[in-house]
């Protein structure tokens, strides 16, 4: 393909993959229509991902805010083209990329502007190939409701992480089938869909889950759906401040802290496993 077409990178944070689109000033893919996300993302057809991120300069989107307290934007799809607010695996494989770029310095806090407002991201040991921790800010929970698959039904709990989730605790995580469809919920509690998340203790401190995320199906981990997790489980543990979880996803294994000032930091890995050019 040499000089045809246009550069992409391929990355995952714990087996959440992505397809990167770097277009800085904006000028290389105009509004990214959902049928380039869905070519791009085909695992079989395309380059294959459960999302695109476009890494754009915050100043160049034309999204309300966007540009106020970073300079990059993590303009997120999903595989099916629909837009979402916020990605967690994805903000730091955004990161990642911008540090081996040399476009940010790891050594300082890095700000990522996204449409759930902006994320600040730490490089461990300033290091550009350093774990990142993420500060993702306060969670908003906003009560109980319920998901269901085929005849089974679950309590869940609404938690916003930016972006719509709901936690249902389960007694494995077999029970909720192959989750080839979205699991049934209630449209007026979530009229843009949501992410659902399956959990089951693993120990004190300690969950497992399954994710199915909005746009994008069973995925191997949802960084805003472990952080959502994490808020559910130790609001069910009487612990919810100044408290870490370990959450383990099929596709790895995050630490998420819910600080005393209301925060939630998740701290995971990201890697870019290749680039190159594509005419998709
Ligand atoms: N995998 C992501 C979440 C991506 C967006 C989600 N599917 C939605 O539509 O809200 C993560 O790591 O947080």
């Amino acid at each position: 393909m040499s000089s045809e077409g246009y550069p992409f990178l391929k990355g995952h944070g714990t087996e959440n993959d992505f397809v990167l689109l770097p277009d800085p000033d904006g000028t290389v893919h105009g509004a990214l229509d959902p049928d380039r996300v869905r070519a791009l993302c085909d695992r079989r057809a395309g380059i294959g991902g459960d999302g695109v991120l476009r890494i754009i300069r915050a100043a160049a989107i034309g999204e309300p805010g966007a540009g106020q307290d970073a300079e990059w934007f993590m303009d997120y799809r999903n595989s099916d083209g629909s837009v979402s607010e916020m990605c967690g695996n994805g903000v730091r494989v955004f990161g990642r990329h911008l540090a081996q770029r040399g476009l940010v310095d790891p050594a300082r806090p890095v700000p990522v502007a996204t449409r759930a407002g902006v994320k600040v991201l730490t490089f461990a040991d300033g290091a550009v190939d350093g774990e990142i921790t993420v500060d993702m800010g306060g969670p908003t929970v906003l009560g109980e409701t319920k998901v269901s698959v085929g005849d089974r039904a679950w309590p869940a709990l609404h938690v916003d992480m930016g972006n719509p989730h709901a936690v249902a605790f389960v007694d494995d995580l077999a029970d909720a089938g192959l989750l080839l469809d979205p699991p049934a919920h209630d449209p007026a509690v979530y009229p843009h869909g949501v992410n659902v998340e399956f959990v089951v203790r693993r120990g004190p401190g300690h969950v497992a889950l399954r994710v199915h995320e909005r746009g994008s199906g069973e995925t191997r981990s949802c960084g805003t759906g472990a952080c959502a997790v994490m808020v559910a489980t130790a609001l069910a543990d009487g612990a919810a401040r100044d408290t870490a979880y370990r959450i383990d996803l099929p596709g790895g294994t995050l630490r998420i802290t819910w600080t005393g000032d209301d925060r939630i930091l998740m701290t995971g890995p990201a890697v870019v496993v290749a680039e190159g050019r594509t005419s998709l």
